[in-house]
This record gives C-alpha cells, sequence and structure tokens, in this order.
C-alpha cells in the first residue's frame, strides 16, 4: 500500500474536469521563406486538462515535437496564443519564459540529461537549486518513494541502469509540481519492459499526484498509458482517441498512413 506522505495536488482528473493546464488558441508556424516554406503548424487550437495524461502521436513530419516545443515554451509560435496554468505565455520575454520553464514546467527527454558529476538526489533537486529554494521533505520522500529511488540517491548517474536514471528525470520533473510535465520520447532508449516500468509511474503521476502530463511518442504501446491520444497530420490536429489501447492507435495511425 501506498503511504501519502503529502497529499496529493489534487486527486487526479476527477478533481477539476473542466480546468486546462495548457491550451493553444490558433497556433501557427511555418520554416522557411516563400516557395519553400513548410508549416509546421497550421491553426492548432488544443486544450490539455489539468490531472490528464494525453500523448502527441502522428507521422513523421507532422508538427508533434513542434507542438510541444511551443506548448513548453522552448520555441514560440508565427501566430496564436498559449496559455500555461492560467498565464499567457506567448506573451512572455525570453528571461520571464526561462523562470517558467524551471519552476511550472517538468521535461522527460529521451536523452535522460542528468549531471553526470552530480549525485541522483543532486540531479533532483536541481531546478530547485537553480531556483534558489529547496525541496519540502515530504515531498521529495514521497516522490522517491513512489518512484523507487530510495536506495539509489547517492549513485551518480554512471551507476544507474537506464530505467533508474528515467526515473531520477522523473523524479526532477515531478519535485516542483509543475503545472505540466512534457516528455519527448521519454521511453525512446528504455527496453520495452523498462519503459513499461516508466510509463506505469506518468500514469501513477497522473493518477495519484493529479499530475498533468504531455508526451510526444510514436509507440503505440507507449500511448496506451495516456488518457487521451491527440492525432497530428500536417501541422494540424485530425482527431483524437480517448482511453487509447494500442491496437486502437495502431488503426488510427494507420488510417492517417503513418
Ligand atoms: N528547424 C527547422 N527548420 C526547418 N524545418 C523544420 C524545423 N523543425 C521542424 N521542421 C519541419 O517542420 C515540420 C514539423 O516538424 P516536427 O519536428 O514538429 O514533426 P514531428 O511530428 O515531431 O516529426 P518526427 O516524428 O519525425 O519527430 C516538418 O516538416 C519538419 O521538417
Amino acid at each position: 500500500m501506498t503511504t501519502f506522505a503529502l497529499p496529493p495536488r489534487n486527486s487526479g482528473p476527477e478533481a477539476f474536469p473542466a480546468a486546462p493546464a495548457v491550451e493553444a488558441f490558433n497556433l501557427s508556424k511555418g520554416y522557411g521563406q516563400a516557395d519553400t516554406r513548410i508549416t509546421a503548424l497550421d491553426n492548432v487550437s488544443v486544450s490539455f486538462q489539468a490531472g490528464h495524461f494525453t500523448a502527441i502521436m502522428g507521422p513523421s513530419g507532422s508538427g508533434k515535437s513542434t507542438l510541444m516545443h511551443c506548448l513548453a515554451g522552448l520555441d514560440t509560435a508565427d501566430s496564436g496564443r498559449i496559455v500555461l496554468g492560467g498565464t499567457d505565455i506567448t506573451a512572455l520575454h525570453d528571461r520571464q519564459l526561462t523562470v517558467l520553464r524551471r519552476e511550472r514546467i517538468g521535461f522527460v527527454f529521451q536523452a535522460f540529461n542528468l549531471v553526470p558529476t552530480l549525485s541522483a538526489q543532486q540531479n533532483i533537486e536541481l531546478p530547485l537549486a537553480l531556483a534558489g529554494t529547496t525541496a519540502d521533505a515530504k515531498w521529495f520522500d514521497y516522490v522517491v518513494g513512489t518512484l523507487g529511488l530510495k536506495d539509489r540517491l547517492t549513485h551518480r548517474p554512471h551507476e544507474l541502469s537506464g530505467g533508474q536514471q528515467q526515473r531520477v528525470a522523473v523524479a526532477r520533473a515531478l519535485l516542483t509540481r509543475p503545472d505540466v510535465v512534457f516528455g519527448d520520447e521519454p521511453t525512446g532508449n528504455l527496453d520495452s519492459r523498462t519503459g513499461g516500468e516508466v510509463l506505469a509511474l506518468l500514469r501513477r503521476s497522473s493518477k495519484e499526484l493529479g499530475q498533468t502530463i504531455i508526451m510526444v511518442t510514436h509507440d503505440p504501446v507507449a500511448a496506451s498509458y495516456a488518457d487521451r491520444v491527440v492525432l497530428m497530420s500536417d501541422g494540424g490536429l485530425v482527431g483524437e482517441l480517448p482511453n487509447p489501447t494500442a491496437e486502437s492507435v495502431l488503426v488510427a495511425l494507420g488510417k492517417l498512413g503513418a
């Protein structure tokens, strides 16, 4: 049985059914000029509710990474608006965006992006250290306990397995209790069993901690851990699947020619 050391931020998707954690309105972005111009995002409007785990899927080049990077304040759109946790991030300056990313967004990338010279604990606490604050001890213990990292805190990344390193990255992403955790193929470097464990932890983070998660993936099995799949094609949203299974995702992607 899990012991809650600290009440979760909310009790999952049902707690705030109507509250979006992040929303995009009429987002467009292109690359290049004139006849060589590529439309990466074509008037995309989409909403991600608080406490939900969403996978973004679609064929290669359909705009998934561009959308995620814009939603996370890592890239800017040509037009449109993004509201994250009630803040219009499209109106922010670079420095404000940096603070927002550090304090209100968590990232889990395919490459674990841990600092090799720091211990697991120091890596987990790094965003808070950069922000000049410290972790709430109970929350730290709860996240680390939930992710099964209690015995690994003094280890450096090279002393950890790939799955353990990604769990450290997940703990780092969760520790600031961000508005949204963004995952970019978070299990892309893991074998299927370890990847399944990390995905199950992400799902628990949304169900038990009320964490909003948005993940880009090509893997229908990974997407089946999400509450919803958002489908993209040619820079636009072309559909969504509630309660996806690997099979329903495969069929939907097949129809898109992915
Ligand atoms: N920096 C860039 N310069 C020029 N074109 C770009 C750039 N980044 C992306 N694109 C183009 O924008 C479109 C959308 O790219 P994006 O990376 O968002 O797609 P994706 O769905 O994430 O693809 P993949 O699944 O292959 O990672 C593609 O046609 C891509 O070639």
